[in-house]
């Protein structure tokens, strides 16, 4: 699909380590902003206490996600610390074409191949105020064992690299002053865009 007809939604693409606060500042920045039409994605991980089908992930067999790759229903996907991870292709050029703003939270390696698509996406890097913080966070949020801290912390080593492709950073010392920046982003793309679209009559 060639992203961003005049009259198209902006895709917003929301990526960086795990545990940085994706999750944590996307969640905020939905309250906040509640025309930001939110991409479920599917996953073939276990859900953790409290995660619905349909509202955090689709959770799926391995069969399945496997299927949805060979039917070329995902506009990305990626396996992470040994589960698969996509982004469901329909949802977003439907609601994108509708002119709504879609807003992708998804790991770095996601990110590149939608960067492949979507050229116009708008890439956002969230980063830890330091990697101790990065840690802390992981460790706290008590969801993850042992091996996967571990396996967490050396693919954020990794994932940091990637700043080079973003369009913005944002540091998520605060979450709402990370969401505040994030909003500041979009209002500045979408006063781009009307820039363009004046331009082109
Ligand atoms: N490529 C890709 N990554 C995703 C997608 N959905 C979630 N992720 C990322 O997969 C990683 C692991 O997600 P999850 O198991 O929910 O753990 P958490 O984000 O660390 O709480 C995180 O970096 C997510 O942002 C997706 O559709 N595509
Ligand atoms: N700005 C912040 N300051 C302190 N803790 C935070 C901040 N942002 C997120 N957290 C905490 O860090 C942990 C990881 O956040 P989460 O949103 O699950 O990260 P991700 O989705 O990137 O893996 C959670 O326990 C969350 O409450």
């Amino acid at each position: 699909m060639k992203a961003n007809y005049q009259n198209d939604g902006l895709l917003i693409v929301v990526s960086g380590p795990s545990g940085v606060g994706k999750g944590t500042v996307c969640a905020a920045l939905r309250e906040k902003k509640t025309d930001l039409t939110y991409s479920v994605s599917a996953t073939t991980r276990q859900p953790r206490e409290g995660e619905e089908h349909g509202v955090n992930y689709f959770f799926e067999t391995e069969t399945s996600f496997k299927k949805m790759i060979q039917n070329e229903e995902l506009i990305e996907w990626a396996q992470y610390v040994g589960n698969y991870y996509g982004t469901p292709r329909r949802f977003v050029e439907d609601t994108l074409r509708s002119g709504k703003d879609v807003l992708l939270e998804i790991d770095v390696q996601g990110a590149q191949q939608v960067k492949q698509r979507f050229s116009n996406g708008i890439f956002i890097f969230l980063l830890p105020p330091s990697i101790d913080d990065l840690r802390e966070r992981i460790v706290g949020r008590g969801s993850e064992t042992e091996a996967s801290i571990h396996n967490r912390l050396g693919a954020a080593t990794d994932e940091f690299k990637h700043v080079q492709y973003y369009d913005y950073v944002v540091i998520n010392d605060r979450v709402e002053a990370a969401c505040e920046r994030i909003d500041a982003i979009i209002t500045a793309e979408h006063c781009k865009k009307d820039r363009i679209v004046m331009m082109n009559g």
